[in-house]
């Protein structure tokens, strides 16, 4: 089957196959650059993390079913179901849905998207635009045709504590290549995720960042290098959080030259992530025009005051990332 896009452009992007050991899978066709809008889908149904009871849910799910067209009623049947049995809807539902953004408590089922393997290192990312109502898939990395299309169910963690979440929340062993590593390797990545999750809690911290804010920006470069190792140079939307946490530090210290080439960054990677037209990406960019638009800027002090025109000129790439970083 070779669906076509849905966005205008007529050239098909992937095809849906079997995949060993994993069900059915998309596949690219032709090659794919970094950035590419690969789908963008509405919703067949939504659903809210709690109900009070298995029927209760079971019972809402038939109702949003029956009020379908019977295209997408079949569509929505036909996804996969890890728990057949008692609650066959409530079953395609756990196996499927994914949250309407990072922290929604809404998830939503898609018909194409739902075909979509998951990997601990994938080469796409999957985003919510409460905007336009759809979610959307981008590629990371350029893909190769032939290449399987991956996202990530989970937010990343340790390799036991993704697996657990994937087993509970998805019903299934992850077989991915992150998952399949010689023990050594595995060690290895697990460390680094440690060590981001750290950084991650560290730069969080906001009465660190208003006494010690350089060392916060310190941990901020540390964690975009360990993204950079850990996901094989993909462009991952954790680097755009990593900054605008660099964005933030130095604003709430009035500095609008450091704080706007961070928004500047945060913006582009949220372009390769989520596409110009996701709100994350737009507010990206209103911040790299205009920093001291941001609510907290000086919250913490004018101690690093510095106008937006202070980026300085002429330094080489090594110079201006310490500068940047306030390294020296
Ligand atoms: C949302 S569905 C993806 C499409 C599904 N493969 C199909 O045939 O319709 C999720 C299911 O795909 C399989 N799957 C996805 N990613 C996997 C992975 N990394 N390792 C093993 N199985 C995976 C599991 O059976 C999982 O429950």
């Amino acid at each position: 089957m070779v669906p076509r896009l849905s966005n205008g452009v007529d050239t098909p992007l992937f095809e849906i196959k079997q995949i060993p050991r994993k069900g059915r899978g998309l596949v690219a066709r032709i090659n794919v650059a970094t950035g590419t809008r690969i789908l963008c889908e509405k919703p067949l149904l939504t659903v809210q993390s709690e109900y009070t009871t298995p029927v209760d849910a079971e019972n809402m799910f038939a109702a949003q079913l029956k009020a379908l067209p019977k295209a997408s009623q079949r569509e929505f049947l036909s996804l996969h179901n890890t728990n057949p049995g008692k609650y066959p809807f409530t079953g395609i539902v756990r196996t499927n849905a994914l949250p309407c953004g990072p922290s929604s408590s809404v998830g939503a089922v898609y018909p194409t998207i739902c075909l979509i393997n998951h990997s601990c290192v994938p080469n796409c990312n999957h985003s919510w635009n409460s905007d336009t109502g759809r979610e959307t898939i981008h590629a990371i990395r350029p893909i190769e045709a032939g290449e399987e299309i991956t996202i990530a169910y989970d937010c990343g963690r340790v390799s036991a504590v993704r697996r657990a979440f994937l087993k509970v929340n998805f019903g299934f062993d992850c077989i991915c290549r992150a998952c399949s590593l010689p023990a050594a390797e595995l060690a290895a990545s697990d460390a680094r995720r440690e060590r981001i999750q750290a950084l991650d809690d560290a730069i969080g911290d906001a009465s660190r960042m208003a006494s010690r804010p350089s060392d916060c920006l310190r941990d901020c470069h540390a964690l975009l290098q360990a993204l950079r190792k850990e996901y094989d140079g993909c462009t991952v939307v954790l680097s755009a959080r990593a900054y605008y946490d660099a964005f933030q530090i130095c604003i709430a210290h009035g500095d609008e030259a450091r704080a706007s080439v961070f928004a500047e960054r945060a913006y582009k990677i949220r372009v390769i992530c989520e596409g110009e037209d996701s709100l994350e990406t737009q507010r990206m960019l209103s911040f790299a025009r205009n920093p001291a638009s941001h609510p907290t800027f000086g919250i913490c002090s004018f101690g690093w005051k510095r106008s937006r025109a202070m980026v300085p000129k002429g330094l080489d790439a090594e110079q201006f990332e310490e500068w940047l970083f306030k390294m020296k």
